[in-house]
């Protein structure tokens, strides 16, 4: 059997459980999920590997209207992930009907001449009865089959791979088996603390150090938790970033906590711990996870 890989994007309005679905697919919470809209504020990438073919997914933040600056990135975000990839996966909520958005999104990728598959999930909240008049709506609504399932409870999640490969080209394994995520949120946090290494410490302090986020939760007074390692490779160095009385540690946590409220929009609890580890640098696994080659 050939082997068969390809980029696909999910897309949807905020809600519809595109995290849910990665998530399901890939076997493993790698995005945030919440009740709330809007979790998802980066493309993040979840890679599902079989004997005959690899998915690399591009899980986009839900399109709405931009409020703010950040809702314009993630907007951009979300419509720069139609470059470059080889199929568009539109979910739909089967348990509402066809919305503005939905519409607005729609337009969008029937311009961007991608191939598309409609999807009408949380079929679990609404009886067979109803399924089948839903379906045949969205069906109308965008002239094509429209695959129902529950990603929550990985209904019809086969019909709906088979259907992914049976679109995706012949192609090479991109990733590793065993790589499911590349994680570019957690990455961009690590990247402003140790920005903030930098600027604050001196030598050759700065350039042994790397930073690897361990944990990001959104608490329910909705601010975020954010729990980082920053790693050195001699105890010496453990003194200097820690500094008198917890001081540099502490200015590196305070101007760093500001970048990421400022990319977030929320309040952030930023906690950092520093580890001896020496020659990091040699570590496949640690390097790996801070997304170097
Ligand atoms: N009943 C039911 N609930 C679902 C299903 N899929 C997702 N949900 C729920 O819908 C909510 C939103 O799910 P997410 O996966 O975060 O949705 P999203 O589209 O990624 O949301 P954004 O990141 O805001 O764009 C969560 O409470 C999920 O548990 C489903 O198949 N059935």
């Amino acid at each position: 059997m050939t082997y068969k890989s390809g980029f696909v994007t999910v897309i949807g309005r905020p809600n519809v459980g595109k995290s849910t679905l990665v998530n399901n697919l890939v076997g493993e919470k790698i995005n945030i999920i919440s009740p709330r809209p809007q979790t998802t504020r980066n493309s993040i990438k979840a890679i599902y590997t079989e004997e005959n073919g690899q998915i690399i997914f591009i899980d986009t933040p839900g399109i709405h209207q931009a409020r703010n600056k950040l809702d314009k990135y993630m907007l951009e975000e979300a419509y720069s992930s139609l470059e470059g990839i080889d199929l568009i996966i539109f979910i739909l909520d089967g348990s509402t009907y066809w919305g503005k958005n939905d519409q607005m999104i729609y337009d969008q990728i029937k311009n961007s001449k991608k191939d598309i598959i409609y999807v009408m999930n949380k079929i679990d909240k609404i009886s067979n009865k109803e399924l089948q008049k839903r379906q045949k709506k969205y069906t109308q609504k965008v002239g094509e089959e429209v695959i129902p399932i529950s990603a929550l409870n990985n209904k019809n999640i086969d019909t709906l791979l088979a259907e992914i490969f049976s679109y995706l080209p012949e192609g090479p394994q991109y990733y590793p088996e065993d790589m499911i995520t590349d994680q570019i949120e957690r990455f961009v946090f690590a990247e402003l603390i140790r920005e903030k290494i930098f600027y604050l410490t001196r030598e050759e302090v700065p350039y042994g150090a790397a930073v690897l986020v361990e944990e990001v939760k959104e608490r329910e007074n909705e601010d975020y938790y954010i729990r980082a390692n920053i790693y050195v490779e001699k105890k010496s160095h453990k003194g200097i970033i820690i500094g008198k009385n917890g001081k540099m540690i502490k200015k590196i946590g305070r101007e760093a906590r500001k970048e990421i409220e400022d990319l977030m929009q929320t309040k952030v609890y930023l906690d950092l711990w520093v580890k001896v580890l020496k020659n990091w640098r040699d570590k496949d696994n640690l390097m790996k996870r801070m997304g170097y080659k």
